[in-house]
């Protein structure tokens, strides 16, 4: 959908509940459209373009992990945000990834529509192929504006979703490991 399009939509939308000549509201559709485009910037992204190749030798096989990332996305059900902290960890063999690489991998997903679950897989399953990674673990703990300010309307309920890939399904040490590294075990 084009930019004048998608203003066109918000003005459309805006103009069912308010006044849209106000001048509170005037520009709010193309402010809107623009907001959206940025809180939906992943759909003009891809893992490769964000690396940008930056893969490197290593002979270090412990366990990496990037912990505490800021995750903004939006539920794909009702289009409100869900917030929270990813933690990310391999266990490399041969190369490591740039480390704001990792960030920007959970950005390509996080600013699309999303379910928390899904969104949780496609960050562990970029990681992997781009590392061949040993094993990857993937956790994200959120909290979903709607539950929050509509529909069941619970403050304090957290979704903590993980995806464990390789020796991070495989042994439950290397998993416990991760844990212990983000300080949840
Ligand atoms: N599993 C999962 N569910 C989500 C996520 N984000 C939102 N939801 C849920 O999606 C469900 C949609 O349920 P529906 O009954 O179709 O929609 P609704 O009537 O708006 O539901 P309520 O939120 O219960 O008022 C709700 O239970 C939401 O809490 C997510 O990331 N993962
Ligand atoms: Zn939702």
């Amino acid at each position: 959908m084009s930019e004048k399009n998608l203003q066109q939509a918000y003005a459309e939308i805006i103009g069912s509940r308010d006044d849209l000549t106000r001048p509170g509201l005037v520009d709010t559709p193309k402010r809107a459209a623009k907001a959206f485009d940025f809180l939906t910037q992943g759909y003009h992204k891809t893992v490769e373009e964000v690396v940008n190749g930056a893969l490197f030798p290593s002979d270090n096989s412990e366990m990496i992990v990037v912990r505490d990332i800021e995750l903004y996305s939006l539920c794909e059900h009702h289009i409100l945000p869900f917030t929270g902290k990813c933690h990310v960890a391999y266990v490399p063999s041969g190369r490591v990834i740039g480390l704001s690489k990792i960030a920007r991998i959970v950005d390509v997903f996080a600013r699309r529509l999303q379910i928390q679950e899904n969104l949780t897989v496609q960050i562990a399953d970029a990681v992997r192929e781009l590392t061949d990674a040993q094993g990857v673990g993937v956790i994200i703990e959120a909290k979903h504006m709607c539950m929050m300010m509509r529909g069941v309307e619970k403050q304090n309920s957290v979704m903590k979703t993980s995806t464990m890939l390789g020796s991070f399904r495989d042994c439950a040490e290397t998993r416990y490991e991760f844990l212990a590294l983000i300080g949840q075990k």
